[in-house]
């Protein structure tokens, strides 16, 4: 990890290398969008009516005129275009849309994410739900970047892990954790610990 993230600031690219010999499947991974606020998420699980749309059929006119990928209130499905490893727990996981659009998440804001996780007593689908927080620019069009660690028994980790480029993944948000605007404070500290990030300002 101390290697790679030597790599991150020096912004070298790194391949998606497995399943695209494409140069234009490299990319830069900016310090800036490294930052990942936590906070008042514990284990989510639901059971609940699909309300999902895929990203290329968002049909609300604001979400167009604003050409952003996201609906804040709604499941949007999003096509995993390419993965590369990163280490031997670590993977990047590449997500496509609209190249027209931006996802729409301000830094240190995160997104959800779900996936079918058995069914409850009604014999209703059940959800596992997991908060993260792309690594790819915000002002990134057509795709955003996720960075996961999988565990050994993660219910969403080993999800990710079992993905193939073309499978799809419904994402929920931004979840704002913080509005960070450009020069809003002289000084910011910053401590990290695992996900969760203490932000010190002046
Ligand atoms: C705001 C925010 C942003 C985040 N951003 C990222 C991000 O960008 N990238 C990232 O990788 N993570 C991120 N996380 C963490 C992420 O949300 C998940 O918590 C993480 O991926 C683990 O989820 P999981 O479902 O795979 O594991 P879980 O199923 O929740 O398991 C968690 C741990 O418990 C262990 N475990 C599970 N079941 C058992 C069992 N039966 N017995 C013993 N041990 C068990 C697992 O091995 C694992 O170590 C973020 C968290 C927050 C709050």
């Amino acid at each position: 990890m101390a290697a790679f993230l030597r790599r991150v600031a020096r912004s070298t690219p790194i391949g998606f290398g497995a399943h695209s010999k494409s140069s234009r499947s490299n990319f830069h991974l900016p310090l800036t969008a490294i930052a990942a606020i936590s906070g008042g998420f514990s284990y989510l699980y639901y059971s609940s009516s699909p309300n999902l749309v895929h990203s290329d059929q968002i049909g609300d006119e604001d979400i167009k005129t604003k050409n952003i990928a996201l609906i804040p209130d709604k499941w949007v499905e999003f096509k995993l275009q390419d993965t590369a490893r990163v280490s031997h727990d670590t993977h990047l996981y590449r997500f496509s849309f609209d190249p027209t659009k931006k996802l729409g998440l301000d830094v240190a804001s995160c997104i959800l994410t779900r996936a079918p996780f058995g069914q409850d007593a009604g014999e209703k689908p059940k959800y596992v739900i997991r908060p993260y927080t792309p690594i790819s620019d915000t002002e990134s069009k057509g795709y955003f970047d996720l960075l996961i660690k999988v565990y050994p028994e993660g219910k969403m980790s080993q999800h990710f892990a079992s993905l193939k480029p073309g499978d799809m993944v419904e994402v929920k948000g931004p979840i704002e954790k913080f509005k960070y605007t450009p020069n809003m404070k002289k000084n910011i500290g910053m401590i990290a610990g695992g996900s969760e990030l203490l932000l010190c300002f002046k």
